[in-house]
């Protein structure tokens, strides 16, 4: 199982609606505004890295009436042929689910299970999947009622959950850059996350220490680490370049969208 980690031939986006500029859920008390525009040709610079791994890409139209709709991660979580669709924790945000679980279900034929329970909440930026087990964020977003459906659905792997005191999601400053590899922020809070991790999980990992958490977040995608620009996170991307990891390496921009706290697992469901 762990020889196929990080291999796809599937990913899941969607439209960026410009709703996003004004209506995106935001963490920071001031809005930074998105440019659009802006945001549109980052978006295809991501998914065209994608398609040049490899993967096969299904396009969701953006809805207006749906702002942080391009923020596909939150909505499912997919594993083994089997997607958990989610019951986002935001009010606002439980209406992407439809369209998406729609796609995974007809066009994409995953055997889909949808988490309906009323006090159950679950982003999927919170759910963090090794190849080995899962991790699964405690944070405003996901509960432990999300979490238990979780483990339910994939019987197979150990869930752990690791309180989120602040930030979005446990994927903000902590995700898979390898095999067995996790990149990890300096920050307190990631920092925090990561000793759990590392006491509560059931395997061992090697850690990455990404000077900027908004960094940390980065792909494996079919023997190829996706990671933040270097324009953006320049100390950042130099861990990735002097890390002497033995996979190749692409930067995707995320500029706009890291506004409104996108980052780049948010963008797409690999499947
Ligand atoms: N998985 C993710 O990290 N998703 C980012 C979601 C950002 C969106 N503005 C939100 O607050 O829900
Ligand atoms: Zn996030």
């Amino acid at each position: 199982m762990a020889a196929a980690f990080g291999r796809y031939h599937t990913a899941v986006v969607r439209g960026i609606p410009d709703s996003v500029r004004y209506d995106a859920l935001i963490q920071a008390e001031q809005r930074d505004y998105v440019d659009v525009e802006k945001a549109r040709q980052e978006h295809a610079a991501y998914v065209q890295a994608l398609r040049d791994l490899g993967l096969k890409i299904v396009e969701l139209p953006g809805a207006e009436d749906l702002p942080d709709c391009p923020f596909v991660e939150d909505c499912a979580v997919v594993c083994n042929g089997t997607a958990l669709v989610t019951r986002p924790g935001h009010s606002s945000r439980r209406g992407e689910v439809h369209a998406v679980k729609k796609v995974l279900e007809e066009d994409l034929g995953l055997e889909v299970v949808h988490m309906v329970e009323d006090e159950a909440t679950m982003d999927g930026g919170d759910v963090l999947f090794t190849g080995k087990e899962f991790f699964v964020g405690l944070s405003n977003r996901t509960n432990e009622a999300g979490a238990r459906i979780l483990a339910e659905t994939f019987p197979d792997y150990s869930v752990t959950t690791v309180p989120i005191a602040r930030g979005l999601h446990l994927k903000c400053f902590c995700t898979m850059a390898a095999p067995d590899v996790m990149a990890v922020g300096e920050g307190p809070e990631a920092q925090r996350a990561w000793q759990e991790i590392r006491a509560r999980g059931d395997h061992k990992y090697a850690v990455l220490n990404i000077p900027d958490d908004g960094a940390a977040n980065c792909m494996f995608v079919n023997g190829t680490i996706m990671h933040c620009a270097a324009d953006e996170f320049p100390k950042s991307a130099k861990t990735f370049t002097s890390a002497r990891l033995e996979y190749p390496r692409v930067q995707v921009p995320n500029k706009e969208l890291a506004k409104v706290d996108g980052s780049l697992t948010c963008l797409s469901l690999l499947i």
